[in-house]
């Protein structure tokens, strides 16, 4: 496979891909995007008040947060989004647009056929105890560490044929970032 003009990535609250894709942008000069950035109010209420998401919810999220990768990599710009995309589908609909089909994800009814982006996923994985002590300590964040385990719940993680590699959060990040920047260059 060619080399990845955009890299997802993903994982359950707390597992680190803020911290990640932040840092990995910054080395790598490519754009950043945290998922987290584009819920809607009534999503960040929802969490906030310790209700977990659903697919209605996420659905029209994660069909923007497409568009804006599409946009980006169509006009050659190399990108990082941050985003916890526990299913597969949703990362289907990341990198294809609403129901997993290379259309446009908009209410407009114009099937606007799109180039998938090239994609490499990068899931962080990790045990319950080590991600839910990281969320007990983490500050000023509306996401509640109760709904740790709906997450652990929902997660699909990656497998073939999608274009993924697994880290184990137990890594430090300057090793977590060495081996995204090394598969990336294969
Ligand atoms: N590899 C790591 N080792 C130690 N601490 C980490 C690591 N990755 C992230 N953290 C810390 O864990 C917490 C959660 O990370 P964050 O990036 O906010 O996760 P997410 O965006 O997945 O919710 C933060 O306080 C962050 O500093
Ligand atoms: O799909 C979801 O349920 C949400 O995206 C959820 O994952 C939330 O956005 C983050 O987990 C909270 O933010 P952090 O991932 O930064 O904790």
């Amino acid at each position: 496979m060619a080399a990845p003009s955009a890299l997802l990535v993903m994982g359950v609250s707390g597992s680190g891909k803020s911290t990640v894709g932040t840092l990995l942008a910054s080395q790598l000069g490519w754009k950043f995007y945290d998922a987290d950035d584009y819920h809607p109010e009534e999503n960040r209420m929802k969490m906030g008040k310790g209700i977990p998401l659903n697919d209605q919810d996420r659905i029209p999220w994660l069909c923007n947060l497409h568009d804006i990768l599409q946009r980006d990599v169509a006009s050659g710009q190399h990108v990082i989004l941050a985003c916890s995309a526990l299913k597969k589908v949703y990362r289907d609909i990341l990198i294809q647009g609403k129901n997993g089909a290379p259309l446009k994800c908009d209410e407009s009814g114009k099937e606007e056929k799109l180039a998938e982006v090239k994609l490499l996923v990068v899931h962080l994985t990790g045990s319950f105890e080590v991600i839910s002590g990281r969320l007990l300590k983490r500050k000023g964040h509306f996401m509640s560490p109760e709904l740790l385990q709906s997450q652990f719940d929902t997660l699909e993680p990656p497998s073939a044929p999608e274009n993924f590699i697994q880290i184990s959060v137990d890594k430090n990040l300057s090793e977590i970032i060495a081996t995204i920047i090394e598969t990336k260059m294969k």
